[in-house]
């Protein structure tokens, strides 16, 4: 048994629980199970082995020591998954520890199961169970690169790894568990399939910052698609399915921007109030240096063609060698289905849709009736950025998220305080209430307050006594190098 103050990794299989075997025909829940119409990942081996990068294979099959994990020691699981395992003889936490409720699905790796530790009926968790005797020594080999990548996760927007537990031939991961199902699911109960822009706006958004943490940690995701943004009881998406991932060396850097910025110029009056030049108010232009943290695995490079065929980027069709911008890529698709309920490039079978993305021909938009919401111009710019087959030219592809999150599309919203607004109001999406959300996406404060935190901000602008203020577009979680 090894323990570090987070994962719990069972090493005996004296409690095996053979149940895995005894539920599955159990019915799947219909809030998460997946639709059938869910595509499968595709992983193709002809190319790898000639250049895939070294940092793609998994070099052993031992999952690492974690780092701390500071976004989530709050969590309540953890408390309760901790005091299972203390009160244990061994101080471990076993399988006989955790009691499967039902299955939740199967994927090609394992099954997955809604559990609960026995004596703590409040906290649910989903354990993957994989048999790794039905399987061959590549996908063992996407097992471990999952375990890996699971093991070094600490986001919002990401699983946390409760514990790896291994039991006779069963490797078993328990992460958290999302009793809304997938994005593909809930877009199959809206009508048309299509989601509200808002709410495109939502899920979009966290999605680019889950992807942003993973690129920050050299992880190039590759299996980007609504199938696998899980949605939790929250209302917050939770990325899944990282078998498919590859890693890869990142330099973050500190770059310097000069924006010019809209203000109005204002003269204090002998009378000690704020007015503006001539009385009336006059709008000048001004430069501002902003500071943007980029971590950006530019250098990442795979020959091995995965992923799922209607996301799949066109280098990757091509077969000539990918990296981080498959991901950019993907993110356009995704943006695009959930805006119009299909992907661009889809054609009668899998060959012609990958035919279409590996032609020149570029994204095209369906003829809408005249719309006013200029939000729809900006997310077809967003689109269009994205589904640029040039990788030199592809929105993301040279700074990341950064780049991403500074397009009109997003323009008002707090990257910060993303975790605090509110769910989209959705046909099929029943969401908890923490008390703490915001309502709605561009949250406007009440004027006192935003009088106040405008002058906290003056007085820490003035008190470092420095001309370079920070953008809202730095990134608050804790940053790790190369941890995979
Ligand atoms: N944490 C979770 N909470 C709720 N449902 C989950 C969770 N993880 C997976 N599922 C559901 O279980 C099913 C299987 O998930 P899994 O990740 O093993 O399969 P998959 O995504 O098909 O994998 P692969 O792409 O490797 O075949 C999916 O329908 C998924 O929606």
């Amino acid at each position: 048994m090894e323990e570090d103050n987070h994962t719990l990794i069972y090493r005996q299989d004296s409690d095996l629980d053979l149940s895995f075997t005894s539920c599955t025909n159990t019915t799947i829940s219909s809030s998460s199970a997946r639709s059938s119409l869910a595509r499968s990942s595709l992983c193709l081996s002809f190319n790898e082995s000639t250049r895939i990068s070294s940092a793609s294979v998994p070099q052993s099959s031992n999952i690492p020591n974690l780092h701390p994990r500071p976004h989530r020691k709050s969590d309540p699981n953890w408390a309760a998954v901790n005091t299972a395992a203390n009160l244990s003889s061994d101080g471990a936490l076993h399988l006989r520890h955790l009691k499967l409720v039902r299955l939740v699905g199967s994927g090609n790796l394992g099954r997955v199961f809604l559990c609960r530790l026995r004596d703590y009926e409040h906290a649910n968790f989903a354990i993957k169970v994989v048999d790794k005797n039905l399987l061959t020594a590549k996908k063992l080999s996407h097992v471990n690169t999952e375990g890996r990548i699971l093991s070094s996760l600490d986001h919002p927007f990401l699983p946390t790894l409760y514990a790896h537990l291994e039991a006779s031939h069963y490797s078993c991961f328990l992460i958290d568990y999302c009793s809304n199902g997938d994005l593909h699911s809930l877009l199959r109960k809206q009508p048309s399939y299509r989601l509200p822009i808002d709410a495109v706006r939502f899920y979009a958004s966290e999605v680019l910052v889950a992807l942003e943490y993973l690129h920050s940690i050299g992880i190039v995701y590759r299996d980007l698609k609504p199938e696998n943004i899980l949605i939790r009881d929250d209302g917050h998406i939770m990325l899944s399915d990282f078998d498919l991932c590859f890693n890869s060396e990142v330099e973050p850097t500190l770059d310097h921007r000069v924006e010019r910025i809209k203000s109005r110029k204002q003269h204090r009056t002998r009378f000690g109030r704020y007015t503006c030049c001539n009385g009336r108010s006059r709008k000048y232009k001004e430069e501002e240096v902003v500071t943007e943290f980029v971590a950006e695995p530019t250098t990442a490079f795979s020959k091995s063609c995965v992923g799922t065929h209607e996301y799949l980027a066109p280098e990757l069709v091509k077969g000539n060698g990918h990296g981080n911008g498959v991901d950019w890529w993907a993110f356009g698709i995704l943006v695009y289905e959930l805006v119009y309920g299909s992907t661009p490039f889809r054609g009668n079978s899998k060959e012609s849709t990958l035919r279409n993305i590996a032609s020149s021909r570029n994204v095209t938009f369906e003829d809408e009736p005249k719309c006013e919401n200029p939000s729809m111009a900006h997310v077809k710019d967003l689109i269009e950025q994205l589904l640029v087959k040039d990788t030199s030219k592809r929105l993301g592809c040279a700074r990341g998220a950064t780049d991403i999150k500074r397009h009109p599309f997003f323009d008002g919203i707090k990257w910060p305080l993303i975790r605090t607004y509110s769910p989209p109001e959705l046909r099929g999406l029943s969401v908890k209430k923490s008390g703490k959300a915001r309502d709605g996406l561009v949250t406007v404060m009440p004027k006192k307050r935003r009088w106040i935190w405008k002058g906290l901000s003056w007085i820490l602008m003035k008190s470092k006594g420095s001309k370079r203020n920070l953008n809202s577009n730095q990134n608050y979680y804790c940053y790790k190098k190369n941890v995979v």
